[in-house]
């Protein structure tokens, strides 16, 4: 068999993401991926998918022997589709073959008797065909300035939640945030810093939403959304004021708010039995005339529709 050379410059710098169990018979056939790049193993799904959403590994190893459907689904919901190669090594290659992930990124499902030379090679073969960054660019899906996911991304994401919904019948809560007097925060402090303090609010608000399949986004300038699947009126309202009494502990000092720091509103609604709605558009209307209750009455809190 025709190898590559590892050493050409192509490989030199790549980043390798391994997720899974730690088992020694695994590092043995994980042994030669480390001579390829920088390789960064996570036993921990959660962990890894913070690594991946800060440095875009070139290739992702998924080795689990217990939950790889699930493991899977968590990539699918939080990668991009078709930007990193993922290949899932498994003892169960026909079930998961036919199962799913092929549009999400998957590229090859292996059996864990493979060799560790064969493994290698299939991710030098990987690393060879990756698109250029130039072509991969646009398909970018989380936000550069905060690094919660962008627009597109909710869109699409929207969509299927609504849909999950239908066919699940199990509660989803979408909320609306918005930062409170920005303008003023702006016109007080200046742009850079509003953007820095939007930065720094969204990071420290994804520390505190730690179900893995809820997920917030850049909705508008300075609106973000928080979609929680399975999570119902009185479990949205609850993680909702989380939210902002997190904000508001972090006392950012605001001198033109009335609150003295940085606040936010929260509308929320919550799609149920009781909620029919027939489009995202409907949905999101609800959740912006919430958005719009909050503001009216006063700010800094949440209201619910
Ligand atoms: N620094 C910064 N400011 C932003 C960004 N996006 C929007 N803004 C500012 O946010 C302000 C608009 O926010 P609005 O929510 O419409 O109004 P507001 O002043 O916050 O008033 P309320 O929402 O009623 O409290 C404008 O001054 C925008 O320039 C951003 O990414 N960075």
């Amino acid at each position: 068999m025709k190898e590559f050379p590892s050493d050409i410059p192509l490989l030199k710098g790549c980043t390798i993401v391994i997720i899974g169990s730690n088992h020694q018979s695994f590092h043995l056939l994980e042994a030669e991926i480390y001579q390829l790049g920088r390789v960064h193993r996570f036993t921990n799904h959660l962990w890894a998918v913070n690594f991946m959403k800060k440095h875009h590994p070139d290739v992702i190893i998924v080795r689990n022997t217990s939950c790889e459907i699930t493991l899977y689904r968590l990539l699918q919901k939080h990668l991009c589709p078709l930007v990193t190669p993922t290949v899932l090594i498994t003892p169960k290659v026909e079930k998961v073959k036919g199962a799913l992930g092929w549009h999400a990124g998957l590229v090859d499902v292996v059996s864990d008797v493979v060799s560790s030379k064969i493994l290698k090679q299939k991710v030098v073969n990987l690393l060879h065909h990756k698109l250029p960054p130039e072509l991969i660019a646009p398909c970018s899906y989380l936000d550069d300035m905060t690094g919660a996911f962008n627009r597109a991304v909710f869109d699409k994401d929207i969509d299927r939640a609504i849909l999950y919904h239908r066919s699940s019948n199990k509660p989803i809560s979408v909320m609306l945030l918005n930062f409170d007097y920005f303008c003023q925060f702006n016109a007080a402090y200046g742009y850079k810093k509003g953007d820095d303090t939007i930065r720094i609010c969204i990071q420290s608000m994804q520390m505190q939403i730690r179900r893995p399949y809820d997920a917030l986004y850049r909705y508008d300038t300075n609106t973000f959304a928080l979609v929680a699947p399975n999570t119902n009126k009185a479990n949205g309202r609850v993680l909702a004021n989380k939210l902002l009494q997190s904000l508001f502990s972090s006392q950012i000092e605001h001198k033109n708010s009335p609150e003295h720091y940085v606040t936010a509103s929260i509308g929320g609604v919550t799609l149920d039995t009781a909620i029919a709605v027939s489009s995202a558009d409907e949905l999101l209307m609800s959740a912006d005339n919430a958005l719009l209750s909050a503001k009216i009455a006063g700010k800094n809190r949440v209201a619910w529709l």
